[in-house]
């Protein structure tokens, strides 16, 4: 075999925030060719990393070398001359515009627009398997091959090197193979890949190596092949984790929510972006809803929470003598008042204040509600000791409770939120991808957290594109394809795999 050969070293990268000091002496060095991960626990510093490689930031002291020659990345532009590419978790791109568009535009200089261009865009749709005319608009495209054009985008920009910062969270099993098909297929090419993610399994499935990150510092770089998910876990947190809980069913027959006929039109149409939705939840029950992004989740969501206007449909939530309680015409701050709690899909629109201080945070949505406020008054000391004790109880890293929400890792604000909104005692919490960014650790203290209000009879709606915390949290999954609840799997037997072809639709009734 060859010798490996370095194309990216970064050498004694230290980064330092307000309080935190977020990378501190790290170590890398990425072979050509190799898929390497980059793994740790939330708040360890990977995204840090991959900024500061990607011209995003600039490193407080330390060294990037790319193939062979230090070079100083003030910003994007120079990380991509220098054959560095990033796809993000949230795509870049504009969905009303074509797929040719949104990889040409801003790259005209490269090959023009015309034959030249769309060789080139041909030639890297086959490489990557990207099947789309590029005449078609973004929007009708998929969440795999969105995620495809964003891969394009990258290669046709010239990346050599490309980081892939969570690309398996929003796609279902089927679709993470491809995705891993299309990744070995462009390594015998000669392109190397940077993988951030949190799924172990996944990364000793890919991964040539992996590079362990541990509060801010690198913690050591093994062969993910030659250790179980485990050890590379406890490499992680630098302790052993606990064994996982096993399953008891703890539903009641006590309806909690009722949803009947529930109806809703694309906005200026009468198209259904939800059609013929029914379903009860009771008391102690988690009732999973699978499906591929894009289905009517979000809607089905932003409905029942009174974001959007139901066209038709009932939406009641029962209380615990069997009153039922009519929400569809009530807003957002009425049904969290009527006892909902609210994991939201995207934290940092709907869950989270960025620019203010954690305790802020804590009143967001329960500005009328004890131990934030008293009758009128917000009660600041009482925020502030309620957010103090979230932070510890849900292991939220950060300096303090005064520091802005968008100082905190993606993983630390998603904890927070869900620390908030399992703390307001809900009778049914609305939880979307509740541990979405979240380390194994995290995740493992969210599902407890989960269960414990469950067992005390918590009902929860469950939306998650983690088919394996689908499985493991859920009394009751239902399947929702464009629009409709279209067919039921029982946790205890479906695997990922066929729950993944019922959400496609290959095995839907
Ligand atoms: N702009 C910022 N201002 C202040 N602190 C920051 C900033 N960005 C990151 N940090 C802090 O730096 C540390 C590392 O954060 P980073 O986002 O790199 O972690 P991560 O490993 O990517 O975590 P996650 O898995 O949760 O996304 C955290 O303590 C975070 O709070």
């Amino acid at each position: 075999m060859s010798e490996p050969q370095p194309v990216v070293e970064l050498r004694g990268i230290t980064k330092r925030f307000p309080g935190v000091v977020a990378n501190s002496d790290v170590n890398l060095t990425v072979n050509a060719g190799e898929v390497h991960a980059v793994c740790g626990e939330n708040g360890a510093g990977k995204s840090t990393l991959m900024k500061i490689l990607y011209g995003m930031q600039q490193p407080d002291e330390g060294t990037i070398t790319i193939n062979g020659e230090e070079i100083r990345l003030r910003n994007p532009q120079d990380a991509i001359r220098a054959g560095i590419g990033m796809v993000h978790q949230h795509f870049m791109l504009a969905d009303n515009l074509t797929v040719r568009e949104n990889v040409l535009l801003g790259a005209e200089s490269l090959n023009g627009i015309g034959r030249k261009a769309k060789a080139r865009l041909a030639e890297l749709s086959r490489q990557t398997g990207l099947n789309a005319s590029p005449d078609v608009l973004l929007e009708s495209l998929g969440v795999a091959d969105r995620q495809r054009v964003e891969i394009v985008k990258v290669l046709y920009r010239g990346a050599k090197i490309v980081i892939l910062d969570e690309p398996t969270a929003v796609l279902v099993p089927q679709e993470v193979d491809a995705l891993f098909d299309t990744v070995r297929g462009m390594q015998q090419q000669g392109f190397t890949f940077i993988f951030i993610s949190h799924k172990l399994d996944e990364v000793r499935a890919i991964a040539d190596t992996v590079t362990v990150i541990r509060r801010g510092t690198t913690v050591g770089t093994v062969d993910p092949k030659k250790i179980s998910s485990r050890e590379l876990a406890e490499m992680m947190v630098g302790s052993e984790l606990p064994s996982p809980e096993t399953r008891e069913s703890t539903v009641t027959d006590r309806d909690v929510l009722r949803v009947q006929d529930l109806r809703l039109n694309a906005e200026g149409s009468d198209r259904a972006v939800l059609d013929d939705i029914s379903f009860s939840l009771r008391a102690g029950e988690v009732l999973g809803i699978a499906g591929v992004e894009g289905n009517g989740q979000t809607e089905l969501v932003e409905t029942i929470m009174g974001m959007r206007k139901a066209h038709a449909g009932r939406i009641e939530l029962v209380d615990a003598e069997g009153n039922a309680r009519e929400l569809t015409k009530l807003g957002t701050l009425a049904r969290r008042e009527a006892g909902i709690g609210y994991i939201p899909e995207d934290r940092t629109r709907h869950g989270l204040l960025l620019t203010q201080p954690l305790w802020a945070n804590r009143i967001l949505g329960y500005q009328t509600r004890e131990p934030v406020s008293h009758g009128q008054l917000l009660d600041i000391a009482g925020a502030r000791k309620d957010t103090a004790r979230i932070v510890e109880e849900y292991d939220v890293r950060t300096p303090g409770i005064e520091v802005p929400a968008a100082a905190l890792s993606g993983g630390n604000q998603q904890k927070l939120v869900v620390g908030r909104e399992l703390s307001g005692n809900p009778v049914l919490l609305i939880a979307s991808h509740p541990t979405r960014g979240v380390d194994v650790g995290a995740q493992a203290l969210i599902w407890e957290q989960i269960r414990v209000a469950r067992h005390e009879g918590l009902a929860v709606l469950l939306v998650s594109a983690d088919l394996d915390e689908l499985i493991g949290l859920s009394d009751t999954i239902r399947v929702m394809l464009r629009g409709r609840l279209v067919s039921e799997a029982d946790p205890a037997t479906v695997s990922p795999q066929e729950l993944g072809s019922a959400m496609t639709g290959a095995e839907a009734a």
